[in-house]
């Protein structure tokens, strides 16, 4: 099964509403969707989400990467030998992890149909099911809670907060959420770098003393600033979860070996694609430390990706891949089953999609 030809689209979809994060407001996905055709006539689909405000990747840097400069390196090469494809996309160029990232997964989808194997089962095979939070954008504290008795309606047991515009009233939106929802559900918060190191503090010890109950708390402070992290990681109880400063295995190794950061959150469209997520998971297990498997606004297409590599790994233990629980609609047909909160594996080779609606190439 060799790679025949390398095609490059756009998906579409709505969001049920506008996601609001202390970084940026979108109103729908419009990613790029890489399609790798074989000698043998199989398709391997993946895709790429321009999140330029924390990738540096835009939808036309992707197209550009992927056509100009990685699919020239792999095209003829056969999809077993996955470890050369592999090489040759992280030596094509630097940076760039959403476009390496969509063809990596297109790859993986290619290589379970050559296997006849879903992905999940050949990386480790370790769960069929996984619970994913869902994300609330950062609103008033009115609004917010409102979304939150919503989410709960929906069946989620754990909420994923979206904070760091203001640390004043980003007490008022968890005490707004904690009135209007009670104590039974988590809450994690993702501050996306907004806060200063010693407001974090101030802010999370406050949260502590008033009996939040957060179980985590993501990306406190500006991704560069480790030692930042690191002092909000020892002067706080509640646990931190490097988001933003964690792209590559080596972040991932200096974070866990500086202490920085109690967590790390694995995202594709962070490392490249899902080889080097597995080089984060091997690095993690040596050290104990237990990962989340998120995602940026992507639709069901590159998420499912994310949940093979999430179902396949004992040391993730924490899921955000809510992108298709944001969405208005599915255009994709087949994959895992997306239920709200619960996501179930089938058994079909590769990602097992059976059509990618509204694509154009
Ligand atoms: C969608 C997911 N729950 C999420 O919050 N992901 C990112 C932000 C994604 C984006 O801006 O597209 C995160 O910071 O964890
Ligand atoms: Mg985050």
């Amino acid at each position: 099964m060799k790679i025949k030809e390398i095609q490059v689209g756009q998906i579409s979809v709505p969001l049920k509403k506008s996601f609001k994060t202390a970084l940026r407001t979108v109103d729908k996905i419009e990613d790029i969707v890489v399609k790798i055709i074989t000698d043998t006539g199989h398709i391997g689909y993946g895709e790429a989400a321009p999140t330029a405000v924390i990738t540096g990747d835009t939808k036309g840097s992707i197209k550009c990467a992927v056509e100009n400069y990685i699919a020239p390196q792999i095209i003829g090469l056969e999809i077993e030998n996955i470890e050369e494809i592999m090489n040759r996309i992280d030596k094509s160029l630097i940076k760039n992890t959403s476009a390496k990232a969509a063809v990596d997964i297109a790859i993986y989808d290619l290589f379970g149909q050559f296997h006849k194997s879903p992905i999940y089962k050949l990386l480790g095979g370790y769960r069929k099911e996984i619970i994913s939070d869902l994300t609330i954008s950062v609103n008033s504290p009115e609004e917010m809670a409102e979304d939150s008795i919503e989410a709960v309606k929906r069946g989620y047991k754990t909420l994923k907060i979206k904070v760091g515009l203001d640390s004043q009233m980003d007490i008022k939106r968890i005490q707004a959420i904690r009135d209007a929802i009670g104590y039974d559900i988590d809450l994690r918060l993702d501050a996306n770098q907004g806060w200063k190191p010693k407001e974090a503090v101030v802010l999370l010890r406050k949260m502590e003393d008033k009996g939040f109950n957060i179980e985590l708390v993501e990306q406190p402070v500006i991704a560069n600033d480790l030692e930042g992290l690191k002092y909000v990681t020892q002067n706080v109880n509640i646990p931190i979860l490097a988001d933003e400063s964690v792209f590559s295995p080596v972040d991932a190794l200096k974070i866990i070996q500086n202490r920085a950061a109690d967590l790390i959150n694995i995202k594709l469209m962070k490392t490249g694609g899902i080889h080097n997520a597995l080089k984060i998971c091997s690095i993690a297990e040596v050290y104990g430390v237990e990962c989340m498997l998120g995602c940026m606004l992507e639709s069901k297409l590159s998420v499912s990706a994310a949940v093979h590599l999430a179902a396949s790994k004992k040391i993730i233990t924490k899921i955000d891949l809510d992108g298709p629980g944001l969405c208005k609609e599915d255009p994709i047909e087949g994959g895992p089953e997306f239920k709200d909160y619960k996501i179930t594996l089938n058994d079909e080779p590769g990602l097992g999609f059976k059509n990618i609606g509204n694509l154009s190439i």
